[in-house]
């Protein structure tokens, strides 16, 4: 048997993809389930849906796929699960990364001054994005759930340890390294759960699941008939990071979907960034992590969907690239897509969705060519600070996500970037990372250097855009941002 299960369980659906012996999609399955908005600001999913959602696409994909020889899991980053031992109920809904509720929380520890504290170990800020805040919301908010905790009887995970947890049984209570490395929880210098911050949180040390490399023996799983190995497991972003081959540092990628995630593979090196970027692990092997510097959006085609959804000015993602080719180039305006506050490198949860340059000719062609746009400044704003914190040479930007489909927003990214942005062949670099590195503990596919050459580009994107022009729209944009933080004092 030379075919691998990829599991990828993401922030709006599930998808499971059947790999042949040659890493080649040969069959899959799609979900999308329910998201929850119980407050302004709050997002959740209900841990059900999603193991109910993770059930079904897999049984589907191998009715067609046929039989595997693993199963390889990438998830969601960030988002809280914690669930009873003896049961495995949730006690709560899972608490998605997206979700602000802990902003507060975290603007006193800020004020309390622990956050140099908190970056040193984890390379990461405090920032309602991230994990830990949202488990000390759980323990001090949900009824018995603090109590509950100290005795021994619950446990906490990400959305990759819960599911391992019901696919073993409860016999296996573990995650890797990369979405430990998400958790605000984790010591990514030494590898180990962090006592002190712990102890800031005030988080049971017994909730917390035991960290592997993304290539080790999580587990088996007797779902799907005769017991299947879990043998890789990475966040999602990581495996885009291993899907898009970016092995050596200086190698960058970033990825389109629902926000944008840009990882810089910094090697044995942890970057302390000058510019709020993120430290993080970009893969863990044989005991030995790769760290990259990590810039999030939290809104990239999510502003596509709003045009759809909220403004009703198109009816599907690709009408967006029509819109925007239309739209009169002599109106300079600016979306700045704050829907959910803004991260890198702003960190301002508490910002707003602005636009700016309004006139009385400006209409839905302008708007959506606003939105499209607002993806190109925004990662330009990452790849500045990158550049601050990591000088050198880094090849060609690597692209990945459901947004790369759009030729009119590539095209302005490498503009607004003044460099090229390479788009593989294959798109679906997230799952086919986990399979990979499923694959490979599982003897069936080649090691890294192999794996590198069949990485393929399908286009290159080139600047077209004068320097003049790009230089001017960027201070256009800067110009908007600053007027939209509210944490600009
Ligand atoms: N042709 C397109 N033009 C612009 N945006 C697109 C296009 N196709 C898909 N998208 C956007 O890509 C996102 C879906 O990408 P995907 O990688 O599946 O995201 P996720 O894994 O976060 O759900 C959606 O937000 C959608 O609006
Ligand atoms: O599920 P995605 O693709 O939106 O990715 C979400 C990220 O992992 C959040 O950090």
């Amino acid at each position: 048997m030379t075919q691998i299960l990829a599991i990828d369980q993401g922030t709006t659906s599930t998808r499971a993809i059947v790999f042949d012996g040659d890493l080649r999609p040969k069959a899959s399955a799609q979900k999308e389930f329910t998201q929850h908005f119980p407050a302004s600001g709050w997002v959740e999913h209900d841990p059900e849906e999603i193991w109910d959602s993770v059930q079904e696409t897999c049984k589907d994909a191998l009715d067609q796929g046929g039989d595997v020889a693993a199963i390889g899991i990438t998830n969601q980053r960030e988002t809280v699960v914690v669930w009873d031992r003896e049961t495995g109920a949730p006690v709560y809904n899972a608490i998605v990364w997206q979700d602000r509720r802990t902003a507060s929380l975290c603007a006193d520890l800020k004020a309390a001054g622990h956050e140099d504290m908190v970056r040193e170990k984890t390379g990461l800020l405090l920032d309602p994005y991230f994990s830990g805040t949202k488990l000390a919301w759980i323990l001090d908010n949900v009824e018995g759930v603090r109590a509950r905790a100290q005795k021994g009887e619950l446990a906490f995970g990400t959305i990759d340890s819960f599911l391992i947890w019901r696919m073993t049984d409860g016999k296996r209570h573990v995650t890797d390294a990369t979405n430990a490395a998400r958790t605000l929880l984790y010591n990514i210098r030494d590898g180990r759960w962090d006592d002190d911050i712990l102890r800031m949180l005030n988080i049971p040390a017994n909730m917390l699941p035991e960290v592997l490399d993304c290539g080790a023996d999580f587990g088996e799983t007797s779902l799907f008939g005769a017991p299947l190995p879990i043998l890789g497991v990475a966040g999602d972003q990581q495996a885009a990071t291993v899907g898009q081959a970016c092995f050596q540092p200086g190698m960058l990628k970033s990825t389109y979907g629902t926000g944008c995630f840009a990882l810089l593979n910094t090697g044995d090196t942890l970057v302390t960034s000058q510019n709020r970027m993120l430290g993080t692990i970009a893969y863990q092997f044989d005991g030995t992590p790769t760290y990259a510097l990590e810039g999030s959006i939290f809104i990239a085609g999510a502003v596509v969907q709003w045009l759809r959804d909220g403004l009703k000015i198109i009816d599907d993602a690709p009408q967006s690239a029509d819109l925007a080719a239309a739209a009169d180039k002599t109106q300079d305006l600016y979306l700045v897509p704050a829907f959910t506050g803004l991260g890198a490198p702003y960190w301002d949860p508490d910002a707003r969705g602005a636009l700016y340059g309004l006139t009385r000719n400006s209409g839905p062609d302008e708007i959506a060519r606003a939105a499209l746009e607002s993806v190109g400044f925004q990662t330009r704003d990452l790849l500045e600070a990158m550049a601050a914190d990591y000088p050198g040479e880094t090849g060609n930007v690597r692209v990945d996500g459901g947004m790369t489909a759009s030729d009119w927003t590539m095209q302005f990214l490498s503009d607004i970037l003044g460099a090229p942005v390479d788009r593989p062949q294959v798109l679906e670099t997230t799952a086919v990372g986990v399979a990979w590195i499923a694959g490979t503990r599982a003897g069936i596919y080649q090691d890294q250097a192999g794996f590198a050459k069949t990485w393929a580009v399908d286009k290159t994107f080139t600047p077209q855009m004068d320097a003049t022009t790009r230089d001017a729209r960027y201070a256009g944009w800067k110009d908007a941002v600053a007027r939209t933080l509210t944490n600009r004092g």
